[in-house]
């Protein structure tokens, strides 16, 4: 007989910060620099809707694993929420409601018709068959049928997912619900309906961030050195394109170790060599090893994250050489970080804005899927990246305006959309 286990283990990592404090220490400063109400402000202080499932899978070994997954949907004033499926030991509850929570503000920021929501199963995909993953995936799917749907909650790839756990995701919600359902899910594989630019979406919109914050700070790409945390698919294309623009890459992490050239890393080489090598970057000879904490405070003059949440914190902020941090990841510095980061005059272009190039190609992707049509590739690109400049000289005039960082800037134009969104549709 199988033997059932329940699979919940390690323990969260208990030295990070908790990023749901890092997300509300923010809200609270830019709701009160709005002068937001107090009911409105009650309403988004918590999520609409927290979802847990148990995922029973049946395991190559014929042995049966119960997996925790969860979904949070933050928010759905704007529209349908969207947001991405995590895969990682490290997933806990608060950590799916901050994230669900900073897809509301990153949807406002770019001005696209979605809520804020994020899922996450607690598993490590680096140690399952592809089998496993498939039945993981579906039984998820499957547990949350009344939850996603094309006008109700899309989800996307996050960390550890890609456009094959998206395609199962979309295989057996179209099943379960007798429709074809393509829009349910985005960064879906090209063959059916992903869009195309999806997959390096979010490190192009990194590139084309930190290219407007450059021009602000008078930096000329070609003499500044740049240093990425995490070589997944933010980190990865964001390298490459921001090399394209003739940033020299002095250092690249990932969570086998990070690696130094002072010369500059050759990316295109040092992403041949991760496919090859089940991901990682592990035993790459194109630049020295490094230790991986002296990454973040190396002497580049950009810094970008593009791995975890709170690597940037009191500990190591003080260290930070860069005079730029363009944040890949969602919630890369905690809030104990953000005075020192400040009182240095390091300019941070935050999550919510730096990495909304990937939702704001998912929404192009769900626009296609609806109308049944596809746009080229070109078009994709001028389009997110007339999005993504816009939002960036919005939240840039927000925060001369009221004398604050780009990150309370990037809130307050968020919350004041969604606040101004709750005055005319009421309802509470
Ligand atoms: N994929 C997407 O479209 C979007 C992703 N993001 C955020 O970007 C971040 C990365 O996501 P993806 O690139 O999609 O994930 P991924 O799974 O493709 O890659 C994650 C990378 O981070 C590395 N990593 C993990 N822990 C690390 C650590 N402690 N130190 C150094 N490297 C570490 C992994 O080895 C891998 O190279 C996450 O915070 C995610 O929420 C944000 C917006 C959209
Ligand atoms: O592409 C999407 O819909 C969401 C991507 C995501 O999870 C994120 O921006 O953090």
């Amino acid at each position: 007989m199988a033997v059932t286990t329940v699979y919940k283990e390690p323990a969260p990592i208990v030295d990070r910060e908790n990023p749901l404090e890092s997300m509300m220490s923010r809200f609270n400063i830019a709701a009160e620099i709005l002068g937001l109400d107090e009911s409105t402000y009650n309403v988004l202080k918590a999520p609409d809707k927290q979802v847990i499932v148990n995922i029973p899978v049946t395991m190559d070994n014929g042995q049966i694993r119960v997996f925790e997954g969860y979904r949070v949907v933050h928010n759905t004033i704007l529209g349908p929420s969207k947001g991405g499926i995590r895969y990682d030991m490290h997933v806990h509850l608060d950590e799916v409601k901050a994230l669900a929570a900073w897809m509301t503000w990153k949807c406002a920021v770019v001005d696209i018709p979605y809520g804020g929501a994020k899922g996450g199963i607690i598993c490590d995909p680096t140690k399952m068959s592809a089998g496993e993953i498939e039945r993981m995936t579906r039984g998820y799917t499957l547990a949350l049928k009344d939850v996603f749907g094309p006008d109700r909650d899309i989800p996307a790839p996050d960390m550890g997912t890609g456009p094959r756990e998206m395609a199962w995701l979309m295989d057996e919600f179209s099943k379960t619900t007798g429709a074809t359902s393509p829009a349910v899910v985005t960064g879906k594989p090209l063959v059916m309906g992903g869009s195309l630019g999806r997959v390096e979406a979010t490190g192009r919109g990194v590139m084309v961030s930190a290219i407007a914050a450059m021009k602000k700070l008078g930096m000329d790409p070609t003499k500044s050195s740049a240093a990425v945390q995490g070589f997944g698919n933010v980190g990865s294309w964001a390298a490459k394109l921001l090399c394209e623009k003739g940033v020299k890459i002095k250092g690249v992490s990932d969570i086998s170790g990070a690696y130094w050239n002072e010369e500059g890393i050759n990316i295109d080489e040092a992403i041949a060599y991760k496919n090859a090598h089940n991901g990682r970057l592990e035993g790459y000879t194109g630049a020295t090893s490094m230790d991986p904490d002296e990454l973040l405070t190396s002497a580049v003059d950009v810094l970008v994250p593009a791995a975890v949440e709170d690597v940037i914190t009191e500990h190591n902020a003080e260290r930070i050489q860069a005079k730029l941090i363009v944040e890949g990841a969602n919630g890369p510095t905690s809030a104990s970080a953000d005075d020192i980061i400040n009182r240095k005059g390091i300019m941070v272009v935050p999550d919510i804005l730096a990495n909304s190039g990937g939702v704001t190609v998912s929404y192009f992707e769900w626009v296609q899927n609806r109308l049944g049509y596809k746009w080229s590739e070109g078009m994709v690109i001028e389009r997110a990246a007339r999005i993504m400049n816009d939002a960036f000289e919005k939240v840039y005039a927000t925060s001369q305006k009221y004398k604050v960082p780009m990150r309370i800037a990037a809130y307050i134009v968020a919350i004041d959309k969604v606040a101004q969104t709750y005055k005319f549709r009421g309802g509470y």
